[in-house]
């Protein structure tokens, strides 16, 4: 990491009081719970079957998201355009994030890293609908099944 990338990072962390382990406990504790969901679980066990390598991705990508420090490189929208979610499971998602980051983090942790899943949530939301044919409006949401589209792409 530059100086200046990692005098950010400090100063993120002096504010907040996020911190590597921080992330670590967060993103361990989150996926036991999405791993557990009636909702969520299916839809992962489908496609991550050693689940450390992802968990390890996981704590590089909530490093850069929150502390800046550039060290995730991936493409999430390419894995998840084509999964089979629509607004209930982003919805989900959410909710077991906000619940596991309110249990974890002091406020202003808790704060930054609900705001910044929700604005990468609505992103991927919208990665989902464009795969699917379907152009979501500001504000609007994705469900299935959609009306001329999934006729043509069924789940
Ligand atoms: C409907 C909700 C979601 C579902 C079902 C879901 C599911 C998945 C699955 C199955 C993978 C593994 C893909 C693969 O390796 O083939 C994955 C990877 C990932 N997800 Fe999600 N996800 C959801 C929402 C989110 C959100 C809201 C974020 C960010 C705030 C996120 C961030 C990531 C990242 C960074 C990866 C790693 C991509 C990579 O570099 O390989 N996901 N997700």
């Amino acid at each position: 990491m530059n100086d200046r990338r990692a005098r950010k990072s400090r100063e993120i962390s002096k504010q907040t009081g996020i911190t590597e382990a921080l992330i670590e406990r967060l993103v361990r504790r989150f996926y036991d719970r999405v791993r557990a969901d009636d909702m969520l679980g299916p839809v992962f066990a489908e496609r991550i079957t050693d689940w450390e390598p992802h968990l390890q991705r996981m704590f590089a990508f909530w490093s850069s998201v929150a502390l800046q420090t550039g060290r995730y490189h991936g493409r999430p929208m390419q894995k998840h355009a084509p999964l089979p979610v629509d607004a209930r499971h982003f919805d989900r998602w959410l909710q077991l994030f906000e619940e596991t980051a309110r249990e974890l983090c002091a406020p202003p942790a808790a704060d930054l890293f609900i705001e910044r899943a929700h604005n990468i949530a609505a992103s991927l939301e919208m990665g989902v609908a464009l795969h699917n044919d379907v152009l979501l409006q500001p504000g609007e949401r994705l469900r299935r099944p959609f009306s001329e589209a999934t006729e043509t792409h069924p789940l």
